[in-house]
This record gives C-alpha cells, sequence and structure tokens, in this order.
C-alpha cells in the first residue's frame, strides 16, 4: 500500500493514514499555540492590543443568559482609564478582536507584573467566544458556567481584559474523526469509504449522461444553466460514492451546487452541506433560501451573517413553537441571575445558585430535545465542516454530503462531515491556493514535528501566512481530499465547468491556456467588458479601454527590498518591534508602489471609484507600504493574494514585488498563487513587475512574461516621472 497522504494511485493503508494526519495536526496546533504564547508572554497588554490580540482595562457591564444557556459577558471600557468623561458614552480603543474569535477574559495584570503565561491566563480567567463587537462594548459568551465570574472579575470593581487564543476546538473535532478511522475494522468500512482510500472503484456512471434516459429528463430549476454545469449536476446525481466538480475562477461553482441541492431534494435525497469556512456556508444559506428549502444552519449565531439567522439552528431553538417552552426557562434564569447581586448574605447566594444549576439542567435538556426534533426533520443541514463534528450531529445520518471550497480544506476537516454519509460530491479548484499551513518560523523548539521549509517557494513570509509546511513520511496537510481522490482515481470521477462569467476574454485567456487546458470560455456577457463601459461616467482613456496592461520595471531602477534585519534568534526576534515581526522576511519595492500609486490615481481620475479598484501582492511589506492609499481613496481594496482568494473585481493592480540581480522570485514561483491573483479583475488586469527578474523564477513565469509582452499593452516607466 500507499505510504499514506502521497499523491499515488495506489490504495492507502488507513490507519497509517490516520496516524500521519494526527502527527501533521499536532504539529501545527502547537505551532499555532507556540504563537500565542511567544506573543503574550514576550509584550505588555498595550503592545498586545495594537497587535490584534488584546484589549485592555475593560470592566464586566453585565451579565445575562445567551444562546444555549451561556454565560454572556457585555464588556466595557474601564470608566477610570476611558478617555471620555461618562462611562456610558466611552468608546473601545482601536483593537483587532472579531466576533467569532475565541478569547480568555481574565483580570489585567498590573502594569508591573511582566511574565504571564497562557495556560496561566486559562486557568485564572475563563474561556468564551466574542458574540458581538460594538464600538462601546464586547460580548463574549462564556464556554463553562463561571457563576463567580461577574463577582470575581467585575464585582471587585477588578479591570480585566480579554486575550485572543489558537482555536483549538477545530483540531480536537479533526482529531477525534482521525482517531476514528485508525480504529475502524475491516469490517465497518463502507463502500463510501473504501472509494475514498483507493480500496474499491468508485461505481460506473453511464457514460454518455445526456443520451441516457433517466438522466435527459430533468427539469431544470435554473434551465439557463450552461451545458458544462448541467453535465455536472447529472454526473454529481449519476455517481455512487464520489463526484468531483472542478470550478475554475468565475464559472459558478456555487450556482451550480445550489441546483444539485434543488435536484437532490426532488430526489428525496437527505444532505448536508458543508464548506471550511462560515463565509463559504453563508453564501449557500442565502442562496438557497429564496427556494424555501427546509434547512438548518448550525453553528454559533456569533459566527454567521445577520442574512442567514433565521435558518440558524440556535435561533430555530428560541424561535419555532417547541422552543417557546425552552424560552420561558431562559427567563427564568435571568430573573434568578439578576436575583444573585440583591442576595444580603453568602448563605441565600448559596441557594440560588443551586437553584440557578437545576434550571440549567432543565434548560439543557428541553433545548437539546428542541435541538434535535430540528435537525431530524431537516432534509439540509448546513455547518462548516469541524461544526459538522459538533453534538447535533451525532446520531445523524445522510445520503449525500456536499463540501464547496473543498480544495481550500484540509483533508482531516473533511472527515469531520464524510463520517456521516455514503457519498460525497466536492466543489473546488485545485489549481488556486490551498488551506493555510500555519506555523511558527520552524524555529520552535518545542515542535516535536519537522517542519521545513518549501525551499522551492523561497523562505521569506508571504501576506497572510508563513509559508511552511508540515512533513512526515513525505505526507503534507497541503495535500487536500481533492487532491488525493484526482491522483487516486483520475479525472474519470471529475466534471469541469468551462464557461466563465467574471473575465475580459484577454484577462482569461493565460490562466486558461496553461491551467486549463484551454477550456474555459467566457460568457458573451463578460468576454469584452472594458472599465469604460461601466454603468456611470468614465472617461475613454488607455487605461479605460485596454483590459491587460504590463507595466515593466526591468532595468534594475526598481529594486526590491528584504525587510529582515538577519537576526532571527528568539532573543532578536522578541525585543523586534511588533510590526516589524509580523511582517517577518517580507520583501518591498518602493519605486513599484509608486508606480501603484500613479496607475490608481490614473483610474480614479478617469472616473472609475475607487471601490472598483483592488492591489494585490504576495508580500505583507508591500502591502504596509501601499496601506496610506486607503486614506487617499477611500474604497479602495488592498490585499493579499491568498486573502483575496474567492473575490473579484472590476479593475485589479498586481504588485509582483520581485527585482533582483539572481532571478529570485520567491513565493512567485507558486502557479497556484499568480493563478489566484490574475484571476481576481472582470474588466482590467495591470501588472506591474520585472520582467527581467520573474521570468528566470519557473518556466510558468516565463510563459507569462511572454504572454504579457505579446498580448498587454506594454509599459516602460520611467523613473524620473515618478513622484511618491
Ligand atoms: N449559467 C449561468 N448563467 C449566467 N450567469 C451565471 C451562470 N452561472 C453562474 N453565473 C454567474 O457567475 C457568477 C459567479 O457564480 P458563483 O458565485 O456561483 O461562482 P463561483 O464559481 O462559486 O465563484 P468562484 O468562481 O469565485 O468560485 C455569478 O454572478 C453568477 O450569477
Amino acid at each position: 500500500m500507499a505510504p499514506p497522504g502521497l499523491n499515488s494511485k495506489d490504495p492507502v493503508d488507513i490507519p497509517a493514514f490516520a496516524q500521519t494526519q494526527l502527527a501533521l495536526l499536532a504539529a501545527e496546533l502547537e505551532a499555532e499555540i507556540a504563537e500565542t504564547s511567544t506573543l503574550v508572554g514576550a509584550h505588555s497588554p498595550t503592545a498586545l492590543q495594537r497587535a490584534g490580540v488584546a484589549v485592555t482595562n475593560l470592566v464586566v457591564n453585565a451579565q445575562r443568559t445567551g444562546f444555549g444557556g451561556k454565560t454572556v459577558l457585555e464588556l466595557g471600557p474601564d470608566a477610570a482609564t476611558s478617555s471620555s468623561s461618562s462611562s456610558s458614552g466611552a468608546e473601545l480603543p482601536e483593537h483587532g478582536i472579531r466576533t467569532g474569535d475565541i478569547v480568555i477574559v481574565a483580570e489585567q495584570p498590573a502594569g508591573s507584573a511582566k511574565k504571564r503565561e497562557v495556560r496561566e491566563l486559562e486557568r485564572k480567567g475563563a474561556k468564551g467566544v466574542v458574540t458581538r463587537v460594538a464600538r462601546g462594548w464586547i460580548s463574549v459568551a462564556l464556554d463553562e458556567e463561571r457563576e463567580d465570574i461577574a463577582g470575581g472579575l467585575g464585582g471587585g470593581n477588578g479591570r480585566v481584559w480579554i486575550v485572543k487564543l489558537a482555536d483549538d476546538v477545530t483540531y480536537k473535532r479533526m482529531n477525534g474523526t482521525m482517531g476514528k478511522l485508525q480504529r475502524m475494522s475491516e469490517a465497518e468500512l463502507s463502500v463510501f469509504i473504501r472509494v475514498l482510500f483507493g480500496l474499491s472503484s468508485p461505481s460506473p456512471v453511464p457514460a454518455d449522461l445526456v443520451a441516457d434516459p433517466e438522466w435527459a429528463g430533468i427539469e431544470w430549476v435554473d434551465p439557463s444553466l450552461n451545458e458544462s454545469q448541467k453535465d455536472a449536476i447529472r454526473f454529481a446525481l449519476a455517481s455512487s460514492e464520489i463526484a468531483l466538480i472542478h470550478g475554475p475562477p468565475g464559472t459558478g461553482k456555487t450556482h451550480t451546487l445550489i441546483e444539485l441541492i434543488l435536484q437532490m431534494l426532488k430526489r428525496g435525497l437527505r444532505i448536508l452541506v458543508c464548506g471550511p469556512s462560515n463565509i463559504s456556508v453563508d453564501n449557500i444559506v442565502e442562496r438557497l433560501s429564496p427556494h424555501k428549502v427546509p434547512m438548518v444552519r448550525l453553528g454559533h449565531p456569533a459566527r454567521l451573517l445577520p442574512s442567514v439567522l433565521n435558518h440558524s439552528l440556535d435561533v430555530l431553538t428560541q424561535t419555532s413553537e417547541a422552543g417557546a417552552i425552552v424560552k420561558d426557562v431562559r427567563a427564568e434564569m435571568d430573573a434568578k441571575q439578576a436575583s444573585v447581586r440583591k442576595a444580603r448574605n453568602a448563605k441565600d447566594r448559596r441557594v440560588i445558585y443551586g437553584e440557578l444549576k437545576e434550571l440549567r439542567k432543565e434548560y439543557r435538556e428541553r433545548e437539546r430535545k428542541c435541538v434535535s426534533n430540528l435537525v431530524a426533520g431537516s432534509k439540509v443541514v448546513l455547518a462548516t465542516l469541524h461544526g459538522a463534528g459538533g453534538f447535533q450531529l451525532r446520531n445523524e445520518a445522510f445520503d449525500v454530503v456536499i463540501i464547496d471550497e473543498a480544495s481550500q480544506a484540509l483533508e482531516a476537516q473533511c472527515w469531520v462531515a464524510l463520517l456521516s454519509a455514503k457519498k460525497a460530491v466536492c466543489a473546488g479548484d485545485h489549481l488556486q491556493l490551498p488551506p493555510t499551513i500555519k506555523s511558527l518560523n520552524s524555529k520552535s523548539s518545542t515542535s516535536k514535528a519537522k517542519w521545513s521549509k518549501n525551499k522551492a517557494e523561497g523562505e521569506e513570509e508571504e501576506a497572510g501566512a508563513v509559508k511552511t509546511k508540515g512533513k512526515e513520511n513525505g505526507a503534507t496537510l497541503e495535500t487536500t481530499l481533492f487532491d488525493r481522490l484526482l491522483a487516486l482515481h483520475g479525472p474519470a470521477i471529475k466534471r469541469m465547468l468551462t464557461t466563465q462569467y467574471r473575465m475580459h476574454e484577454k484577462i482569461m485567456r493565460f490562466p486558461s491556456d496553461e491551467l486549463y487546458d484551454a477550456k474555459l470560455v467566457a460568457a458573451e456577457a463578460v468576454k469584452d467588458r472594458l472599465l469604460r463601459d461601466l454603468p456611470y461616467d468614465v472617461e475613454t482613456t488607455d487605461d479605460t479601454t485596454e483590459p491587460l496592461i504590463f507595466i515593466d520595471t526591468q532595468g534594475g531602477d526598481f529594486p526590491e527590498r528584504n525587510e529582515d534585519d538577519d537576526d532571527n534568534s528568539s532573543a532578536a526576534a522578541a525585543k523586534k518591534p511588533m510590526r516589524g515581526r509580523l511582517h517577518g522576511e517580507s520583501k518591498s519595492n518602493e519605486m513599484e508602489a509608486a508606480l501603484v500609486r500613479q496607475h490608481v490615481r490614473a483610474l480614479v481620475e478617469a472616473g472609475i471609484r475607487p471601490e472598483d479598484i483592488a492591489v494585490v501582492t504576495p508580500y505583507n511589506a508591500q502591502l504596509a507600504i501601499l496601506a496610506p492609499l486607503k486614506e487617499t481613496f477611500p474604497g479602495i481594496e488592498l490585499g493579499s493574494v491568498d486573502g483575496f482568494q474567492g473575490r473579484e473585481k472590476e479593475a485589479v493592480i498586481v504588485s509582483l514585488v520581485r527585482s533582483n540581480a539572481d532571478g529570485e522570485v520567491g513565493f512567485l514561483g507558486e502557479k497556484r498563487r499568480l493563478n489566484v491573483a490574475m484571476t481576481r479583475p472582470k474588466r482590467s488586469l495591470t501588472v506591474i513587475g520585472d520582467s527581467e527578474t520573474v521570468k528566470r523564477g519557473s518556466k510558468f513565469l516565463s510563459r507569462w512574461m511572454s504572454f504579457l509582452e505579446d498580448n498587454a499593452d506594454l509599459r516602460y516607466p520611467d523613473v524620473s516621472s515618478l513622484t511618491s
């Protein structure tokens, strides 16, 4: 059998595969925890707040019962430290805590207390999820009952702070799932699981589905689907165990999945729909909603889009008829909670706490019943992949699991959902970026797993994450289920969507020819759209009538700069200013940034709205240099290539940054990153870079540079014309 996790046509040894995944996941979590610990251990609360991982000087304003009977704390600025005179109108300082973050609420250490350990914080404080972030307060739903929390933290004039933590829930779910796979006996392996590991071949699907009478007569809910979409749906319906829907950029992958779900419902199937992120799942809920599908969305309401809340399981538990009794108990709990403060002495308080405990038990039982009734009655259940591992689905079985953005999910994450089904449909594009694998700079002395820098992709930090790969027996977390299944069973288990509804034909040409077998076709409505044709006043200029522009900085006048200060010892790293550390060993190019500014200005002067323009670059340090553009042109978007995956804009400027005498291209060497960068625009792509440096990076880059030289509006900038 094949070594687990490698791209291979050979069957996979399941226990060995699970073992490898467990080791890789352990290393990944350790790296994530170590990252938080290093930050918290080495910096003052104020510096942590500046770095976006803490909020200081808070007090507990209120305590109430939230969804799931959880204790919710409302935290506001401490009047004594807030700049505003009245505490009620005070605003929180700038901070980076967002709804859905996992945080610890703890007593704030005195200014002089230097050494802090995350474990110590976890022991003393209370862990929870941020449920709302407003200008003047933050609310946190605590994981555990902490009856003393308000008294211990807020009541005694104690000042508290909150610190963001690594999200270990996701890892626990993946570990649990891998453990289950590891322990499965031969007899327990379903045909579905056997096919997914190559122990059996997929059942054959009729070769010509269009001619097949069973599938030819489908009544489409949306008859305007294109042929490749219809073919993918027929294929997914006809397959018995696995179907991959390959959706290149802008080809209507989600659109196709919606029709597929509706068709499956018509056939009486029960479906679990998952994606790696909340936003990927909410996107589907929003688009299914108009079809009046009986569905529930699992997940913490704090993490869901407001528009999908009325399908949220937690909300339905409160609002449905069955939820009415649950709600009554909750009101009683709130009243009891409020009476604690009025209690005259400790004895009375103990009595109230005792009653509260009973009520909470009753609440949980009623809620659990209500939840299982709601889930059991739903033909479509939607959750993030790790959300599918929650207690709500423990005894639920589905006919099909549909995974959107499957090429952006860790394989272990997919299995959390896959274990409850008999068939899977995975949609994604393995030619865009795989999931981000987080880690420290592989120098963590505590990390037992081997982390090796990926030399082929260079050694610098990319915008978004440190690009290192955890490797174990040659397997990496970066090998997704999508990749592995394609390698295992070949293209016969896949259908590709081929009409794209985003890019001008000229923008699409190179990625289509290079990566998608020249199969992409630009839809009539988009193929010759120019910036000039936007539905508002745009001047006709060279920039608004040309979809593909290449500003070539070759010649050595636009050199890159290395942000690294060469000293990476942990002592030096700890002393480094936080901003510098967060940019790591990133690269920047000041002169190229000036060209970006010049081009943005030209577009805006021609009438293009800043909100229709995005600048993307692979490098954090370049993003930092470009940041002031947001002040000059509010509405413009600046982003890392990795962060912009899944997004689109009318005009996109790509700043390649690299320009050196050695032909070093680092992260640009990754085709999938380049593919994401060049497929974001609808009407205008402007590439700014040094063709001499870039073309030496790889054959792919060399062909791209030649393509741009032959096809783009080629410009050679004059350094003397630049005003920064
Ligand atoms: N058959 C179709 N006819 C007309 N427009 C379509 C069709 N299919 C998809 N589109 C349009 O194409 C755009 C992209 O569709 P969708 O959001 O489903 O894409 P996606 O493939 O999920 O996105 P991405 O390419 O970012 O993964 C949408 O505006 C959608 O309305």
